[in-house]
């Protein structure tokens, strides 16, 4: 049995659907009011310079709508959403999706005593208030580490390698679930167990590399983790 499972995101604990329909929108259409009342904040200009860095030859502002229109994979934008997204979270207007199953799994591992750590392309604020305002409640007590793009890309072996050293545990007893292949080649490579989520609902396809489960439970029971 695995001793630790290392969860992404979009397409694993909650659908595409709500991170590409309703955080990226809300992120957008907040932008510019958003950089205009909190533009001077410490933690705004420090994003904003990293911004101009990348692309000297722009707006920041047009820069950041561009990677937004892209869906660039890029730390300063996912760090800029995360901090926009606080504010939906805060007040009420966002709550994090989880996919039905996912909870009560969740709950029974960390029970059972494995450790759970989320890796996204979200910053790890961000994960934070998904999985803290999300429709099950408050699931940050059952998560133990939370790990964004700082520690490197999604689809690089030493991302993954870096993880299991921050969790101090060795790769082989780490359980990796996304939906992204790529993602689950590199987490493969660095020694990991891996397992593709394939939801119905979220229109994943099977790259038949990689073990599969159409939910958590599924994943339980392949990988004999509590239930
Ligand atoms: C913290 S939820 C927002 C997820 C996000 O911004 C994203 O780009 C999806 O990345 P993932 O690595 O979870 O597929
Ligand atoms: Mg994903």
């Amino acid at each position: 049995m695995p001793k630790a499972v290392l969860l992404d995101i979009e397409g694993t604990t909650t659908s595409i659907a709500f991170v590409k329909d309703r955080l990226f929108p809300f992120a957008a259409e907040a932008l510019d009011g958003f950089l205009a009342t909190h533009g001077d904040a410490p933690a705004v200009r420090e994003i904003l310079a990293e911004v101009q860095r990348a692309a000297p030859a722009e707006s920041p502002a047009e820069t950041l709508r561009g990677w937004m229109a892209a869906d660039a994979k890029v730390t300063p934008l996912k760090a800029l959403q995360g901090l926009i997204w606080h504010q939906g979270y805060a007040d009420g207007r966002l709550k994090g999706h989880l996919w039905p199953d996912v909870a009560a799994c969740l709950r029974a591992w960390a029970a059972g005593g494995v450790r759970l750590a989320i890796y996204s392309s979200g910053s790890v604020e961000a994960q934070r208030d998904l999985f803290g305002h999300s429709e099950a409640g408050d699931l940050t007590p059952l998560l133990a580490g939370f790990f964004d793009t700082r520690i490197g890309a999604k689809r690089e072996a030493a991302s993954y390698a870096a993880i299991a050293a921050a969790l101090q545990q060795p790769p082989g007893e780490i359980l990796f679930l996304s939906d992204v292949a790529e993602e689950l080649d590199a987490a493969r490579e660095a020694g990991l167990l891996t397992c593709q989520l394939v939801r119905p609902a979220d229109g994943t396809r099977p790259a038949g590399r990689h073990p599969e489960a159409a939910a958590f439970p599924e994943v339980a029971a392949r990988f004999g983790l509590p239930r």
